[in-house]
């Protein structure tokens, strides 16, 4: 357990991967004018340690040293890159353990899901350091019988990298490991709520003979300063942001001076529709897992569950009985299923969609306020009678709450679902395959989830449509946003 008296190193197996300094152009470094920033630990908001703060010249310094380190990696072999990648890929998985507990201490969730976010992140850099081999070019068949036209891939330049807290392991390896194999340099900035992940990956890649320079981590309290400087640099080649829509926005502005690539894994508002023909167990299951996996805070969790009018109250009943079953608490503590929220902008978030919902003629199924916890902790709800005019329809909550809609018809499911301005995830239950393959179909989402409530995976393309993102993250797809293609035109 974290409080006053046991400081987090206490709890490591290799107290060394809990850094708190910034790495820049690797070398560990303090900020040149000394500043740092706290990072507390949500269950208790205990202070757990002070983090290097630094300024947009530091960074630029990380950002010339990832461009000097870069030219001798992308002249190495595919082979020469996984290799690389695959020892830092088994350095996470030895230290799953402290890397885990580094996230629980700074982030929340229970340990089990900070142990499954670790393994899901090194799953990206076994993945793309399989990938790093792969990287074809192709040659097509000339215009004229004097031409041959080869197209060769090559990596795209220095990558910015901004994350959220939400996943702090795994955010930041669905971006690097694909930006490493493809010979990309690499700046990190990871949200000032949790930094200590990143540094500890830092430590495993400076351990795994990720060369000097190549990826650095800029700890920083002043995200839009080092936004700015990601997308003024010229030497900053690609953008890639996951986080809100709103700060989506914001980044592609100010990218689109350099004319930037970006990759934007953004907001939301992800459908869970149960029909009259579903195993409603399973739908029941998979709703739990879609929407109180970390507790609510996941841009694919289920924001809006429709249910069929002739399932809606067995189906509400089940979920009722499955939330009340949840065990609030330190995610430090063995058997917690659900941490505290982030912070107090969360918790007012939940209490305001619940809010409106009863304003306007829904009502309250189970929980609906702060936890006997105190702090961040909040009951786990499970709300009725919602409509689409109400907030929790149109804004992501962020949060353990589950608000239940009613439908008539398999058209009106399909134009609730897709009345928003998101098209990240969805989800669906439904037995009959003419059902499954006209609803896949209609649904406007980048993934969707048939009979399940859990899609990720490193080995499938991630990514939303409409004002959810831009590219995809994953799958053999992932790669390509990191590299650039080269036409050449051979006269003979
Ligand atoms: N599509 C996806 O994969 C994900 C989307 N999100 C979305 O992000 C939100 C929650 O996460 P938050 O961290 O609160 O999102 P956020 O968008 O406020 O922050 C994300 C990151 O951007 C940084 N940031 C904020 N303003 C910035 C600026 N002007 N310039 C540069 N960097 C800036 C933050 O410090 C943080 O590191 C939710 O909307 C959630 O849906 C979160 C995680 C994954
Ligand atoms: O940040 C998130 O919410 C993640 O993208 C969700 S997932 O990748 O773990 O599904």
């Amino acid at each position: 357990m974290l409080d006053q008296t046991t400081d987090l190193r206490s709890l490591l197996k290799d107290p060394s991967l809990l850094e708190t300094r910034a790495f820049v152009a690797g070398e560990w470094v303090a900020a040149d004018d000394g500043k740092t920033f706290a990072v507390t630990n949500p269950a208790r908001g205990d202070v757990i340690a002070e983090v290097t703060d630094l300024s947009r010249g530091e960074v630029a310094r990380a950002i010339a040293a990832a461009e000097a380190a870069m030219k001798d990696w992308a002249k190495r072999t595919g082979k020469e890159r996984a290799a690389v990648l695959r020892k830092w890929y088994d350095l996470m998985v030895e230290n799953a353990d402290d890397l885990a507990t580094i996230l629980t201490a700074e982030m929340g969730k229970p340990l089990a899901e900070a142990k499954g976010e670790i393994l899901y992140g090194a799953a990206f850099v076994e993945w793309f350091g399989e990938e790093a081999k792969r990287i074809y070019g192709e040659t097509i068949p000339g215009h004229l019988r004097d031409k041959r036209i080869t197209v060769l891939k090559q990596p795209v330049g220095v990558v910015g990298s901004i994350t959220p807290w939400n996943f702090p392991n795994a955010m930041i390896a669905r971006k690097v490991a694909p930006a490493l194999a493809a010979g990309c340099g690499f700046v990190a900035r990871p949200a000032a709520e949790t930094p200590l992940s990143a540094l500890s990956m830092a430590v495993l890649a400076e351990r795994a003979g990720v060369p000097k320079g190549l990826l650095s981590v800029v700890t920083s309290s002043r995200s839009s300063e080092v936004g700015k400087e990601f997308c003024e640099n010229p030497a900053v080649r690609k953008l890639t942001f996951t986080g809100s829509t709103e700060v989506g926005r914001i980044l592609l502005k100010q990218a689109a001076d350099q004319v930037m690539k970006c990759s934007m894994e953004l907001g939301g508002n992800a459908p869970f529709i149960v029909f009259d023909d579903a195993d409603l167990d399973a739908a029941v299951e998979g709703a739990m897992m879609s929407k109180f996996r970390n507790n609510g805070q996941t841009c694919v969790c289920a924001n809006r569950i429709y249910v069929q009018a002739g399932v809606y109250d067995a189906f509400a009943e089940k979920l009722r009985a499955a939330v009340e079953k949840l065990n609030v608490g330190d995610g430090l503590e063995n058997g917690v299923t659900t941490g505290p929220l982030i912070n107090a902008k969360a918790v007012e978030k939940v209490e305001e969609h619940i809010k409106d919902v009863l304003d306007h003629g829904g009502a309250l199924m189970t929980g609906g306020k702060r936890h006997a916890l105190g702090g961040t902790f909040f009951q786990p709800t499970v709300v009725t009678g919602v409509t689409q005019d109400m907030k929790v329809a149109q804004e992501e909550t962020f949060g353990p709450l589950a608000p239940l809609f009613r439908f008539e018809t398999e058209e009106e499911a399909i134009q609730y679902a897709n009345d928003t301005i998101f098209g990240l995830a969805c989800y669906f239950y439904a037995q009959n395959v003419g059902r499954v393959t006209r609803v896949q179909e209609a649904l406007e989402y980048g993934i969707v989830g048939v009979n399940t409530g859990i899609i990720s995976t490193e080995v499938a393309p991630f990514g939303g449509v409409k004002q959810s993102g831009l590219g995809r993250e994953g799958s053999h797809h992932g790669i390509e946003d990191f590299l650039e293609l080269k036409y050449v035109c051979l006269s003979i």
